[in-house]
Parts: C-alpha cells; sequence; structure tokens
C-alpha cells in the first residue's frame, strides 16, 4: 500500500509558543486515525494544519505525494481536496438536507449532482428526510448531513474535529460506529479528534495518543488499552491501577500481592520492584481463591458491576463482575488474577 498522508516533524506555534513539536505519522488510503488527548493538548492545531487553515513552523505535511505544506509554503485549504466536519455541523439552515449536500458538487452536472446526493442520503439513511430543513432534525441526523455534505465530492481526507461532542453519551458510541462503517464503505481516509476513548476506540483503527504537543504512541486500539508504553498511556486508557510487584530471581516472574505471574519483557532486574498495570477485567470473582478483598466501592453498569477492592496491605483495585454478582459495601470477596498480557514499568 503507498503512503496517502504524511506528516513529518511538524511543529506548530502561534506567536513564538510552540504547542505542537516534532510530529509524525502517516496514512495508507482507506485508514481511519484518532489524534487522542486531553484538552490543550495541540490535536486541534493538528488537524487546521493538514486542512490548511495553520501553517507549520516546522517540518511538512503532503497528500498524495504532493507537499501541501512546510515553512513558509501553505496550499489554500480549498485547494487540499479535504473534507471538514465540525462539531457544530456547520449547515446552512435556510438550505434542505439534499441542498446542504449538494454544495460542494456546483462542477457537475446537474444528473452527476443528483445522483451522488441521492447515493450519500441513502447511505446516511435520510431519504425520507431529504427535503427537510436543519432544524427539523434531530443532533445525530444533522451530523449524518453534514457527514454526506463532506464526503459528497469524494475529498482524498476527511477531517472530524470532534463531531459527536454536541450529542449524548448513547448516540455517541452509536454514531461512531456508524460513520466508521460509512467511511469504510467509501474508503474514505480519515482523521478524528476527540478527547473520548469511546469514540476513537469505536471508530479508529490507529489512535495516536497526543500529550504536550506530541505523539505518545501510535498504535490500534487493542495495543494502546494492552500494550501502553508508558506509565502515562496505562493510565489515561481505559481503567485500571498500578500495583507494586517485585520481580524473583532469575526466572522472570513478578511476585504480586495478587499472586505470581510471567512477564515477557521485564523492565528490571531480579529483586527490583516494578509497577504491574491491572484493568478490571484481570480481575475475577472466585469464592475458593485464598485471596480476599473487601468491596469498597461498586458501580452499577448494567452488564456488571465495577468493583473497587481493597487488599489487605491497603492497595485498591478494579474488578468487572457480572453484576449478578451483587455484593454489599464492606463484604470480603474471594478474587484471582487472570492476566493476558503483564504491562509493567520499572
Ligand atoms: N489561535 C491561537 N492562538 C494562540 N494560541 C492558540 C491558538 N489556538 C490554540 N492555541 C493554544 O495551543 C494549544 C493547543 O491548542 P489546541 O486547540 O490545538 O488543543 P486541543 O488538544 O485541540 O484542545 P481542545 O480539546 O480543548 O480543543 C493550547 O494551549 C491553546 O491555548
Amino acid at each position: 500500500m503507498t503512503i496517502l498522508l504524511s506528516v513529518d516533524n511538524i511543529s506548530i506555534a502561534y506567536q513564538q509558543q510552540t504547542v505542537v513539536k516534532n510530529l509524525s505519522f502517516q496514512l495508507e488510503q482507506g485508514d481511519i486515525a484518532c489524534l487522542l488527548g486531553a484538552s490543550g493538548c495541540g490535536k486541534t492545531s493538528v488537524l487546521r494544519a493538514i486542512a490548511g487553515f495553520e501553517p507549520v513552523s516546522a517540518g511538512q505535511i503532503s497528500l498524495q505525494q504532493q507537499i501541501l505544506s512546510q515553512p513558509k509554503q501553505l496550499i489554500p485549504a480549498h485547494q487540499r481536496r479535504c473534507g471538514m466536519v465540525f462539531q457544530d455541523y456547520a449547515l446552512f439552515p435556510h438550505l434542505t438536507v439534499s441542498q446542504n449536500i449538494a454544495l460542494g458538487l456546483h462542477k457537475q452536472s446537474a444528473a452527476q449532482r443528483q445522483q451522488r446526493v441521492d447515493e450519500l442520503i441513502d447511505l446516511v439513511k435520510l431519504s425520507a428526510f431529504a427535503k427537510q430543513y436543519p432544524h427539523q432534525l434531530s443532533g445525530g441526523q444533522q451530523q449524518r448531513v453534514a457527514l454526506a455534505r463532506a464526503l459528497a465530492p469524494k475529498p482524498l481526507l476527511l477531517l472530524l474535529d470532534e463531531p459527536f461532542s454536541n450529542l449524548d453519551a448513547e448516540l455517541r458510541e452509536s454514531l461512531s460506529l456508524e460513520v466508521r462503517a460509512l467511511l469504510k464503505a467509501e474508503n474514505t481516509t480519515a482523521i478524528l479528534v476527540t478527547h473520548d476513548q469511546h469514540e476513537a476506540f469505536a471508530m479508529a483503527d490507529y489512535v495516536g495518543v497526543m500529550y504536550n504537543g506530541q505523539i505518545e504512541q501510535w498504535a490500534s486500539p487493542y495495543e494502546l488499552y494492552h500494550q501502553p508504553s508508558s506509565r502515562h498511556i496505562a493510565q489515561f486508557i481505559g481503567e485500571g491501577v498500578l500495583v507494586a510487584g517485585k520481580r524473583c530471581s532469575d526466572d522472570g516472574r513478578i511476585a504480586l500481592e495478587l499472586g505470581e505471574i510471567g512477564i515477557d519483557v521485564c523492565p528490571c532486574e531480579a529483586g527490583e520492584e516494578v509497577d504491574v498495570l491491572i484493568r478490571p477485567d484481570d480481575i475475577i470473582h472466585d469464592d475458593n481463591s485464598p485471596i480476599q478483598a473487601k468491596v469498597i466501592a461498586k458501580a452499577f453498569r448494567g452488564a456488571e458491576f465495577l468493583y473497587t477492592l481493597e487488599l489487605s496491605s491497603g492497595t485498591k483495585v478494579l474488578s468487572l463482575v457480572p453484576s449478578h454478582h451483587n455484593h454489599q459495601l464492606g463484604e470480603m470477596i474471594g478474587i484471582k488474577l487472570a492476566l493476558d498480557h503483564t504491562v509493567a514499568f520499572s
């Protein structure tokens, strides 16, 4: 596969203050990537630089081997063949759904335009709303129109800036899955910017976790969750706690209060201390286990309870337990480790 988008060592600065530093990543045709990070880490600045709204102070951005941005050179946004979907949908209130979608198709004949509009309206499942105005649609429907409008001219790259942040959590997750399916159906390459991990995990093939203007880890959602490359990512992605352990003699095992575990690559020598990442799905409830823990908090999640458990040393861990096991606060329950991957930090 050939690289479609190449972002090479870019820096972005506002009034001499560098907010993105030496950031790089590449996308192949059809990849969906997400820049994920806390507010202010620089993700929107990267997206705006790719769209052509912000210059770069170092490095370069190329699309299909054409340089779009480098210091003192900026191909204007409208010449980049990048579609953009914004947080606030940005639909024209006086135009119908069809007219909004047709906006970017002015260079085509009326018949071609109509065919593409019909195709997209169908794809986003809004055929029944073609003649409605944006104010007559729900937030989720409006965002689907915005997406259809951005996809209509077949952009080389689609940029989505927190597209679901005005929607409620449930709709956000279902719409992110829906949008992923739509992008895959059109084989569109896309970059999503969000601070919501559920959204990132539901939509993206690759996630770049940004911190302080840099990408700390670029990986699939599965790898990020199971093989975070730093303590910061381990704590930022998903739930879990770092539990203190000690490397046993030289057999590569680590002793924890919860029992001994194996590890492939250990960041420390025999006898040294390490912190091991324990996710809520790594601890299972087992009445016959000699390891007992006290329930100190519980959160009902429908199918499961997320229990906060205190071990005899006072260390707190989390455990996801099917919700028909309804334990009371203060109750002692048996638990055991069921670790698939061991992630440890020295
Ligand atoms: N136009 C601007 N002028 C000056 N500083 C800016 C400008 N735009 C962004 N910044 C600063 O750059 C840094 C990164 O901002 P950016 O919007 O890229 O972050 P973000 O990760 O997208 O945050 P959020 O999720 O809050 O939108 C922030 O410190 C911000 O204050």
